[in-house]
């Protein structure tokens, strides 16, 4: 088997990366090897190895497969601020960002997790926007909800426009990212009655957040075709 998901979230914050990390767990328990790309990341803190951002370095960790920094992470930007902004005089290119993704996925996988930076519409020049980088590499797409107030719309707007971009929607997870949200289960219910996609799972609110608790509320068996 050999499958890649786009990592998309209704926003910045969102649980993507808790997403990320929880999926290369559960699919390595099944015995699949698993790759993880951060392909931009903006919000990296200089080290002696050069910048390193912390989603990228959580996704490094949690795939069965060693890459070098390098290839988890080809656009480390400094500023934890909207990518092209982050970049500065420096041009982001969709097709360039796609072409470091292809380069890491020659290393053999079977499944390849490429978290988004941000919500769907983030731009990445004046033309393009992170939406694209899924659209170029051709792979469906996950969405992270981040359970607030105001996430109905949000994850409605985002499915919509995933639809709309011609990608595919794999599935939804709901990330519980605010312990006092009322009417949780009354929210996820709705999504799950206008989304039109898998339900994944529930990710609880946790003290601590980890992984390997988020993957055991995950159900995988509608990706990988079990
Ligand atoms: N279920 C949860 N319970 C408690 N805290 C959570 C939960 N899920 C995520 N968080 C926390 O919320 C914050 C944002 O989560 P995360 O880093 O996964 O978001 P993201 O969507 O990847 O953000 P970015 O756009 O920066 O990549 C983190 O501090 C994370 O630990
Ligand atoms: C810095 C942050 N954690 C992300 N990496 C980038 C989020 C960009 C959001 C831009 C926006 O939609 O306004
Ligand atoms: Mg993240």
């Amino acid at each position: 088997m050999k499958q890649s998901f786009f990592i998309a979230g209704t926003d910045t914050g969102v649980g993507k990366t808790l997403v990320s990390t929880a999926l290369l767990r559960l699919f390595n328990q099944q015995g699949y090897a698993t790759i993880g790309l951060k392909p931009v990341a903006a919000g990296c803190e200089m080290t002696p190895e050069g910048l390193r951002n912390d989603d990228a370095l959580q996704l490094q960790k949690a795939a069965s497969v060693e890459l070098d920094y390098d290839l988890v992470n080809p656009v480390a930007l400094a500023q934890p601020i909207a990518p092209h902004l982050a970049a500065g005089f420096k041009m982001l290119s969709a097709e360039r960002i796609a072409a470091f993704c292809r380069g890491a996925m020659l290393h053999d996988a079977n499944i390849y997790i490429i978290e988004g930076a941000g919500g769907w519409r983030v731009p990445l020049n004046r033309r393009e926007t992170m939406a694209d980088l899924p659209r170029l590499l051709d792979i469906p797409v996950i969405l992270v909800v981040g359970m607030k107030l105001g996430c109905l719309n949000h994850a409605l707007l985002t499915a919509e426009s995933i639809r709309r971009d011609g990608l595919q929607l794999a599935g939804w997870v709901a990330v519980e990212t605010d312990a006092s949200m009322l009417a949780l289960d009354e929210n996820i219910r709705s999504l799950q009655e206008r989304i039109p996609a898998p339900f994944l799972g529930h990710i609880p609110y946790m003290d601590v957040p980890s992984a390997d608790v988020a993957a055991a509320s995950l159900k995988v068996d509608y990706l990988s075709g079990g």
